[in-house]
């Protein structure tokens, strides 16, 4: 059947006669779509259009004023410079797209000028036309981001249609632009629609815009309830690795960076002063996060590392030289922890006492961080400890004492009973198998607000939920090879800080290294039964500094005499002399 439009009841109504219009509309029909095929593919057409355009315009100066081409030389010249050195009047900043423009500009100016002297149809001119625009469109053609400005534009116009399907009837794109990964736009919804619908409909917009799986990215506007960020990624920005350019934090007050967001942005995020989460299942890199917050701490001369890893040393084993304590076992946690308490006690009576109300971290009062490897391990290994570490996490921000703890799957049970994941402040989120364990790694609710690290698809992609960081934003952690931390431990470990005066005298000697007593009067006493009675891993230069209140260069020089490097930057006697 056939569909009568307005024209026929226009037509109807004034008494057009029948015979006029029966094959007019056809006509019509068929020139208004070709109008519609060449502004729909204007992009495209754009070489031939500009050698007709050439054409016409020879024709008519040859014509008219045939001694004007030296005026057109002219102008071709300003033009060409002003496209090479500013990219005028096209846009382009690339320098490629200048000198395509330039040298596109040249080619079609000089044309003319020669059309205009000696006419367009002087032999070789329509030959030498033809060869030019076809050069110079094949690279028109095959660029990139022309070709997917061109594709945005077309989904622009159709997205009120694929809108009404994707179940976002009455949203408008308010504008586009095309980066590098591919393009974003600012979108607004009908009114009384939110962000959770387009988040929500993330999968029937990649279907309706014929993008592969997880290409699509929806970041609210913090400006407007009713309106978002759509990003559509043609490559995955993050499908290679992200290697690690070495620690870029001077302080533990500096923001640490984690990796890279899908737009390149560094991922930096302050950590002093807060406890840090991170999850993810086995196998999605929290060993990686770990691995590039030790390394950029290692770097800061105000804060002491102290580390607890119960798969024996394995995953914190090579950083041993930059960590002043390192616990393998529970009972080393356990007292490692204990002791974290004792230090957390005496700065904030020092700081009771001087009414001061926080521990300002420096090279003489360094901060303390805890890392923790795998901590569902050490709750249900340690009970205790997990009752020092909750006091740590309740009490330890203002003293500048924090947790850095990572583990599979977080629930209460694996955290231990206390209040220990309500405290932490910063979460990282890897990989999970099930969407309620983002909800368990970033907080009740966050699933349903757009945080699907369900769908974060290789090791060491992660979301980040802390102050500041408030959106479902992709990102990707650097990469720390072994070597990496080879090169990080040799550089950093000889200037590792000791704890200050303070924090030192509130530890309990005896307890802190196995049973070791020794004679605060005699320093080489103490050395000599430090290194003897030391655990099987040693003990790293600042311990012994602590311990015998001696200088750095007094310990290594009886090191280099006496004891034995069991691990790069820990010592003990050799075997035979201890057990001697
Ligand atoms: N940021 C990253 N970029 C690329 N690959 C990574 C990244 N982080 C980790 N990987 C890869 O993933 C593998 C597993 O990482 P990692 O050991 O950190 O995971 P995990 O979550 O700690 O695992 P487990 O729970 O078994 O200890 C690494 O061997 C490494 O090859």
């Amino acid at each position: 059947m056939r569909a009568y439009g307005w024209r026929h009841r226009r037509w109807r109504r004034h008494g057009q006669p029948l015979l006029l219009v029966a094959n007019e509309p056809r006509l019509f029909e068929m020139v208004a779509g070709l109008g519609r095929l060449v502004f729909r593919y204007r992009s495209e057409l754009a070489p031939l259009v500009l050698a007709a355009i050439l054409d016409l315009t020879a024709l008519w100066l040859h014509s008219a004023h045939p001694e004007g081409w030296g005026w057109v030389l002219a102008v071709t010249a300003i033009a060409a410079a002003v496209a090479a050195f500013r990219g005028a009047p096209w846009g382009v900043v690339r320098s490629e797209d200048r000198a395509y423009a330039a040298v596109a500009t040249t080619v079609a100016g000089t044309w003319l000028a020669a059309a205009t002297a000696l006419g367009p149809g002087q032999s070789p001119l329509q030959s030498l036309l033809l060869v030019a625009m076809a050069a110079g469109a094949i690279p028109w053609w095959s660029h990139r981001r022309r070709r997917a400005r061109v594709r945005v534009d077309r989904t622009i116009q159709a997205w009120p249609d694929l809108a009404e399907q994707i179940g976002l009837a009455g949203s408008r794109v308010l504008s586009a632009v095309v980066d590098v990964w591919g393009w974003r736009a600012r979108m607004t919804l009908r009114a009384g629609q939110t962000v959770a619908d387009a988040v929500a409909q993330i999968p029937a917009i990649e279907s309706g815009l014929g993008t592969r799986p997880g290409a699509v990215r929806v970041e609210p506007d913090p400006a407007h309830a009713g309106r978002f960020v759509m990003r559509v990624l043609a490559e995955d920005p993050h499908a290679n690795a992200v290697p690690w350019r070495g620690p870029a934090a001077r302080s533990v007050a500096d923001p640490i960076r984690l990796g890279v967001f899908e737009d390149a942005a560094h991922v930096a995020v302050p950590m002093l002063r807060r406890h840090v989460l991170v999850g993810g299942i086995a196998g999605a890199g929290k060993s990686g996060i770990l691995n590039v917050i030790i390394g950029n701490l290692v770097a800061c001369p105000d804060v002491v590392l102290w580390g607890i890893d119960l798969k024996g040393g394995m995953e914190l084993g090579p950083w041993a030289p930059c960590l002043a304590r390192l616990a393998t076992t529970p009972a080393e946690a356990e007292t490692m922890l204990r002791d974290a308490v004792r230090v957390l006690e005496a700065r904030a009576r020092a700081m009771a006492e001087s009414s001061s109300r926080l521990w300002i971290p420096t090279e003489s009062t360094p901060a303390l961080v805890i890392v923790v490897d795998e901590y569902a391990e050490l709750a249900e290994q340690s009970p205790a400890a997990v009752e020092y570490a909750d006091s740590i996490a309740r009490r330890g921000r203002a003293v500048a004492e924090t947790l850095l703890a990572a583990t599979q799957r977080p629930t209460q049970q694996a955290m231990g009973r206390g209040a220990i994941r309500s405290q932490m402040d910063v979460r990282v989120c890897l990989r999970v198998r099930e969407r309620r364990d983002t909800d368990l790694i970033l907080g009740q609710g966050m699933v349903a607000a757009g945080w699907h690290a369900h769908d974060l698809d290789a090791p060491g992609k992660f979301l980040v939920s802390a102050e500041g960081f408030n959106h479902p934003r992709r990102a990707r952690a650097y990469l720390v090879t072994d070597d990496d931390v080879r090169a990080t431990v040799e550089r950093y470990a000889p200037d590792r800080p000791a704890l200050d005066r303070l924090s030192a005298d509130a530890l309990d000697d005896e307890d802190v290294y196995d049973g070791v007593i020794v004679d605060e009067a005699d320093p080489e006493k103490v050395l000599q039964t430090a290194l003897n009675e030391a655990p099987e891993h040693g003990l790293s230069v600042p311990e012994l500094m602590r311990m015998t209140g001696m200088r750095r260069t007094w310990i290594y020089d009886r090191l280099q005499a006496h004891a034995t490097q069991v691990r790069r930057g820990r010592w003990r006697m050799p075997r035979d002399e201890s057990d001697g």
